[in-house]
């Protein structure tokens, strides 16, 4: 098992600094309400809420807190307007994904679908780490600058895919019980158990993707078969 890294590979567009963390206070209120209310019946692992109007007041809280955080020059100004757009001046609706990874699960490489997100997604880690695995979308592109990485996303942390990381690159999380990580500054990598992780990813819905229709072809991770759906509440894979 290759190592992951503690730092961001260099991919355009992506974002992530192992330092900022949601404080710890609201990462456990985040994680109780959501387990509790979205994931309490056996099997259900997946929760799409479409629109800020379907968000509890406990992620609309996490979306500003994750915006200060990430406030300039954390981020360039641009990048933090996509996400954040000011109040009032979002020109598209916002989903929330909720993913539940028992230790051993993961997510299949994939890019986020074209046709129904936008450009801009932030998602936070909750719970347990795991190691995000990156790899460029086209084969062929597997150059020297284009090689696969794979980063350590530890729990609270935040990560940021944009332009080339959330068009040209696949991401993905590999069905494992522990991972590897490497720190240049310390010669031996080192093991970490995976837990119990939840993850929340925020992205940009295009006109007409809060349908969730019968031809989905599963890119969100092809963990389940989405259900035909035509409102704008909380949807269960099951
Ligand atoms: O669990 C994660 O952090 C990734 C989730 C994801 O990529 C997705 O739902 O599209
Ligand atoms: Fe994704």
């Amino acid at each position: 098992m290759e190592p992951a890294t503690l730092c961001a590979p260099p991919i355009p567009g992506l974002f992530f600094t192992p330092s900022i963390l949601v404080p710890p206070e609201l990462a456990d209120q985040v994680t109780q309400f959501c387990l509790h209310t979205y994931f309490g019946r056996p099997g259900v692992n997946q929760i799409m809420l479409f629109g800020e109007d379907a968000m509890p007041p406990v992620l609309l809280s996490l979306l500003s807190t994750v915006s200060a955080l990430l406030a300039p020059p954390v981020l360039v100004p641009s990048i933090h307007a996509l996400l954040f757009p000011l109040p009032g001046t979002a020109t598209r609706e916002r989903q929330a994904i909720l993913n539940l990874y028992h230790p051993g699960e993961g997510i299949t490489p994939h890019v986020d679908l074209l046709g129904r997100f936008g450009d801009g997604i932030v998602g936070v880690s909750f719970g347990s780490s795991c190691v995000m695995r990156f790899a460029p979308a086209c084969v062929g592109e597997d150059t020297e600058d284009c090689v696969p990485a794979q980063l350590f996303l530890p729990a609270r942390s935040i990560i940021v895919l944009s332009g080339d990381a959330r068009y040209a690159w696949t991401h993905g999380i590999d069905k494992r019980t522990t991972d590897l990580v490497a720190d240049a500054d310390v010669d031996e990598p080192w093991v970490v158990e995976r837990g119990v992780r939840l993850s929340i990813t925020f992205r940009w819905l295009l006109p007409g993707a809060d349908v969730v229709g019968e031809d989905e072809d599963g890119e969100d991770g092809a963990k389940r078969p989405p259900l035909t759906v035509s409102t704008k509440i909380a949807q269960t894979f099951t």
